[in-house]
């Protein structure tokens, strides 16, 4: 560890429960270290801030009246022994505070630490000067959706039994409401007074999430609310926004998943996410996962039934429909964000990718367009060229968390809680966007790329710009045209048969499938993956063990093309489309990207 950090705090404490020892506490910009002072054989201890969730300061009734302890909270990566898999692991630590006689001396300390550590860990820069006014920020509640009936019926019990200790910890506070019904989450959002709220956290599958995201984008004031922050944790049997916020994160995705989303939420910032804005014959809705066709749709839709089997209700009906295995004909068209072949002969020629990339991007109505050099207008969006494309417009924001409810204790002798936090207004607010100390502390482990083109490229580009209106009217699909018509002159058709066609705009569809490995929550693009028929059953059986790693994409019988916009038309009447893992109306369907219009809470 790079031992430059400058030291911002320092002291010398009795480690709560040894009354004996005293150790040398330091507090840098990127841990809190400590080492016991009389014994140079013991070793150095580190806490860091990327770990921690939350510090308190706390007063004992029987132990030492004029002490004050330090609490402090957090989750280090551990290698579990059994199969070495990485998961977070809570830890406490408690410094005994007794610089002096007078408790209210030591208890000015203890909350002197306690603003300098819950700001390093909510990755607030603290420099030396400011030590004696720094104060953590205020944040504002949560509003928690809990779907009781979701997964296996325990949504409640997971967040009552360990999420909201874990909040408490952090001094978050929150309100529970359980839905009653379906539909239920989409009132609450539809008629929320969002200034009240800091954000909402849905404890549930991803129906839940897709009913919040569908009330705040069937408000009249959809284009600020849907700035609304959220959160989640997985509650459901479809978690797949929770799995690909942790993947994202880099956090560990195959042990306690709600340890780690509990985890993300507190660390969170506030970061963008595309929506797809979808059309079939009779609604239009907005989705944040997938839309599947073919046979990952079957397979889904088939196997609902056999629920309580869990994931191997998956590898059950993939074998039946390989078995009988389906065709479906269809017309699939595309706006490809880079030129697309469908004469070539094999998926390599069909995308060419050095050429001049196309991309979609939605600016508010208050931005100014003078950076952008020309501008032309493209069936009905208005197209820009411009040169050596920057990143795009699109605000990041980041965030602070919150106090706090009640105290927990993690030890029964010391009970009093003296953070001196009730619940307030809180207040949100934005920091530099550098931020070592937290991206520094993270796990390593998952192969998470940058993707150029959320970032801007050197390329020229294509770059077509929707301006949003705040004129109480629903969103438009301004590039797409009616389903009813043909569509616009730029897309690409295919007109053939295939095994399965789908939409990805998240890596993960469900654990064990990484069907879009290159998806990012706002890489502005939909990744449309199709299998043509014509694959032999046994390749088809070996191509779908390769969806865990995401090594699919790599078989020449699989086309992943990005795009803007799409439109597939089955021809016949039997089948499945998914939407989120939802059933919709089989027939035409098609769908753009709307980039980072959403806001979840996670981390980048
Ligand atoms: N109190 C309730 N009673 C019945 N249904 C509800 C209730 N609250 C929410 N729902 C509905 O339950 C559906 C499934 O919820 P959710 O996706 O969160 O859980 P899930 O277990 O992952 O389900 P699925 O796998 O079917 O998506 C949602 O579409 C939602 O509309």
């Amino acid at each position: 560890m790079a031992r430059k950090c400058e030291v911002l705090l320092r002291g010398e404490f009795l480690l709560f429960p040894f009354k004996k020892s005293v150790y040398d506490v330091e507090v840098t910009q990127k841990w809190i270290s400590y080492e016991n002072a009389r014994n140079d054989y013991d070793e150095k201890h580190y806490i860091l801030f990327g770990d921690v969730t939350g510090c308190r300061c706390r007063r004992s009734r029987t132990y030492d009246v004029s002490s004050c302890f330090l609490t402090v909270y957090h989750y280090p990566i551990c290698i579990k022994s059994n199969g070495g898999k990485r998961s977070r692991e809570k830890q406490t630590v408690t410094f005994d505070i007794h610089s002096s006689e007078n408790f209210e001396e030591n208890l000015r300390i203890c909350q002197r630490w306690r603003n300098v550590i819950m700001s390093l860990s909510l990755s607030a820069k603290v420099h030396k000067e400011d030590i004696e006014s720094c104060e953590v920020p205020l944040p504002r509640k949560l509003l928690v959706l809990i779907n009781p009936f979701s997964g296996p019926g325990k949504a409640l019990q997971i967040f009552q039994n360990g999420v909201s200790h874990m909040l408490e910890e952090a001094d978050i506070s929150f309100k529970l409401v359980v839905t009653e019904h379906a539909g239920h989450a989409t009132e609450v959002m539809r008629s929320l007074d969002l200034s009240a709220w800091y954000g909402v956290v849905i404890v549930s599958g991803d129906g839940l999430i897709y009913e919040v995201i569908n009330g705040l984008m069937s408000r009249s004031d959809w284009e600020t609310a849907i700035n609304f922050p959220i959160g989640c944790i997985p509650g459901g049997s479809g978690n797949a926004l929770c799995l690909n916020i942790n993947y994202l994160a880099g956090e560990p995705v195959d042990l306690n998943p709600i340890l780690h989303s509990t985890f993300v939420l507190i660390k969170h910032r506030v970061i963008p996410m595309d929506l797809v804005l979808v059309q079939t014959q009779k609604t239009q809705l907005f989705s944040f996962l997938s839309i599947t066709w073919g046979l990952i749709a079957d397979i889904d839709f088939e196997s609902e039934r056999m629920r309580v089997l869990g994931a191997s209700r998956f590898t059950l009906y993939f074998i039946k429909r390989v078995l009988s295995l389906r065709k479906y004909r269809a017309k699939i068209s595309f706006l490809p964000v880079t030129p697309y072949d469908p004469d070539a002969k094999n998926q390599k020629e069909r995308v060419r990718k050095f050429s001049k990339p196309r991309r979609f991007t939605m600016i508010r109505n208050s931005t100014t367009q003078n950076n952008l050099s020309s501008s032309v207008c493209e069936n009905g969006v208005q197209g820009v060229y411009r040169r050596n494309g920057t990143a795009h417009s699109i605000q990041r924001f980041r965030s602070k968390s919150m106090p706090a409810v009640k105290d927990i204790d993690h030890d029964s002798q010391l009970t009093e809680d003296i953070s001196g936090f009730e619940e307030h207004d809180n207040v949100m607010f934005s920091v530099d966007d550098t931020d070592e100390c937290f991206s520094s502390s993270l796990p390593n482990g998952n192969p998470v790329k940058e993707d150029s083109t959320s970032t801007g490229s050197d390329n020229t580009f294509e770059e077509m710009v929707h301006t949003l209106s705040n004129d109480g009217q629903p969103i438009k699909a301004s590039l797409l045209s009616p389903l009813e018509e043909e569509v616009p002159s730029n897309w690409v058709t295919i007109e053939d048969e295939f095994i399965t066609a789908c939409a990805l705009y998240q890596p993960y569809l469900g654990p064990d499938n990484l069907a879009s490995p290159e998806s990012r929550l706002n890489d502005g693009q939909i990744h449309l993956l199709m299998i043509r028929s014509g694959i032999p059953k046994s390749a088809l059986v070996n191509l779908f063990l390769t969806f865990e790693t995401g090594d699919h994409v790599n078989s020449p019988y699989v086309e992943m093309v990005k795009v803007l916009a799409f439109r597939l038309e089955p021809s016949g009447t039997e089948g499945n489309i998914m939407v989120d893992g939802e059933h919709v109306d089989y027939g035409p369907i098609q769908g753009q990207v709307l980039p980072g219009i959403a806001r979840i809470m996670g981390v980048q």
